[in-house]
């Protein structure tokens, strides 16, 4: 980094913020500069979300302050990107970049468009990236939906301006080649000048992209240093305050059949089999779109299948009867938690609760209240969920206590069938661990595991084998040595 760009265009002060007795930031000090990328990485709970949303101006802080003057100059101005990009799908990027006007009516408006058109193109190239920017934004991969997000961002940002671009979590549901993509824009940014701040519990990404890390532990910084001078061993043992042991492979020890889909279609998949017996973990991997995301979702019967069979045990499952689903012994953590996964306003017992528990007399309510506390207790133990409150209300968890209040939800169903979209999205690296654990402790227990990913990595420590997707269909099975992050990585990118 030059001198030039050393200068400091955002310094936080001993920034505090309390929420009732959770002191969720405390005393924290960073400084963003000029063509720098700062990445803050922290356990969950740890203040991540709450420093962004002080930085945004949705909450006050109790103390401290935000500094927005450079040296000299008029005062930076601050640009977010949260994690729901607020595009558009149904419209393209000119539209989504505000340049759009309708293409009907006279020919000045169809030279205003292709003038437009230009300026969209001369956006997004600023990144060094090339795509159709009449495409709907739907139709475009994540990556250039974050890309799209960002240059909208960024419009009107010229050298006259100082620009901080904040990115909470970017690439939470991102594949590893689209990782890499949004990761070398994120750094064009920074070598135009801009700052970065950006959030990501992925460690090797940060490392990757970074040029300062400030660790948060319980909302005060406990590492403010340069990527340069630490490696992943280093920065997980800053968020986890320790070693974190990861999944060491276990031999699969298959029981009976348990699942048996054959023929499914439905949404982009097509003519999908699987068998998964007792005791199997079997992962789907594949880019966004490619079927990946719409699998397990398809098999539980939450979206619409056009044919095929799915079969439980003895069972069939029907499509769109998702009570004979639960029942039957099928549990579905989704990867949208906001949309599919829990209510918000309820607290996390009331979310534990609503699944009915086959097996247990009568509705979870009427069970002694006695046993629901305890009950809740042992899992907010077991997937330690902090803070260990769970009369309170879910919106109030931080993201990472939310997904494991939702898994919670499902696991305390033992289910035979355990069907999981991204279970560890949002979770730090020593959750993500006890997820794991949790994940094949219910599979030694006899269930059958299908776990959708877009982290190769995840699969490759907790699968048995995985199917890799593309266009909805199966275009690849890895299993055995070849089970590997790069091997599972190679066979998702479309050729
Ligand atoms: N609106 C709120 N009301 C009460 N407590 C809150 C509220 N928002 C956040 N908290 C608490 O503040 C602490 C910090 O939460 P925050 O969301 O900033 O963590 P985070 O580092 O972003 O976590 P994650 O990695 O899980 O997203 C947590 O203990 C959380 O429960």
């Amino acid at each position: 980094m030059t001198s030039e760009q050393r200068r400091p265009l955002v310094r936080v002060d001993q920034l505090t913020k309390y929420f009732g007795n959770t002191c969720a930031l405390d005393r924290v000090d960073l400084t963003v500069h000029a063509g720098e990328v700062l990445a803050v990485v922290g356990h969950n709970g740890s203040g991540k979300s709450t420093l962004v949303k002080l930085l945004a101006g949705f909450h006050t802080p109790d103390g401290g302050t935000i500094g927005l003057q450079g040296e000299a100059g008029p005062e930076t101005e601050l640009r977010f990107i949260h994690q729901d990009l607020g595009l558009v799908g149904s419209l393209s990027t000119v539209e989504n970049l505000g340049l759009g006007s309708t293409s009907d009516g006279p020919p000045w408006r169809r030279l205003r468009k292709m003038a437009e058109r230009l300026q969209a193109d001369q956006l997004v190239a600023q990144f060094g990236v090339d795509f159709d920017v009449d495409a709907l934004v739907q139709e475009l991969s994540p990556a250039e939906q974050t890309i799209v997000a960002i240059a909208r961002a960024l419009r009107g940002w010229n050298e006259e301006r100082d620009v901080v671009l904040v990115l909470d979590e970017p690439t939470a549901a991102l594949h590893g080649a689209e990782v890499d993509r949004l990761m070398a824009v994120v750094r064009r940014v920074a070598e135009r000048g801009a700052g970065v701040l950006f959030i990501s519990h992925r460690l090797d990404e940060v490392l990757g992209v970074a040029d300062t890390v400030v660790a948060l532990r319980n909302g005060a910084v406990v590492g403010n240093l340069p990527c340069s001078e630490t490696d992943y061993a280093g920065l997980v043992e800053l968020v986890a305050g320790g070693v974190v042991e990861e999944l060491q492979r276990r031999p699969a020890e298959r029981g009976d059949v348990v699942l048996r889909v054959n023929a499914l279609q439905g949404g982009v998949i097509r003519d999908f089999d699987v068998t998964v017996h007792a005791g199997e973990i079997v992962g789907v991997a594949g880019i966004l779109g490619s079927g990946r995301d719409e699998l397990c979702a398809t098999i539980f019967g939450g979206r619409r299948r056009t044919r095929g069979t799915v079969r439980l045990r003895d069972n069939d499952l029907a499509s769109g009867d998702l009570r004979q689903s639960i029942r039957r012994g099928a549990a579905f953590v989704p990867g949208d938690r906001h949309q599919h996964g829990a209510v918000m306003t309820m607290t996390a017992t009331e979310n534990l609760a609503s699944v009915r528990v086959p097996g247990v007399e009568g509705r979870w309510r009427r069970v002694r209240k006695s046993h629901e506390s305890r009950e809740v207790a042992e899992w907010f133990a077991a997937c330690g969920v902090v803070p260990a409150r769970p009369e309170m209300q879910l919106s109030q968890f931080s993201g990472g206590n939310q997904q494991k209040v939702v898994l919670a939800k499902w696991l305390r169903t033992h289910p035979n069938l355990l069907l999981l979209e991204e279970p560890t999205q949002g979770v730090d690296v020593g959750a993500k661990a006890v997820i794991h654990q949790l994940i094949v402790r219910t599979a030694n227990q006899g269930a059958a595991v299908l776990v959708a990913s877009s982290e190769a990595k995840e699969l490759a420590q907790l699968c048995d084998r995985v199917l890799v997707l593309a266009d909805g269909v199966v275009v690849d099975e890895v299993a055995g040595q070849e089970l590997t992050e790069a091997r599972i990585l190679h066979a998702s990118v479309p050729a």
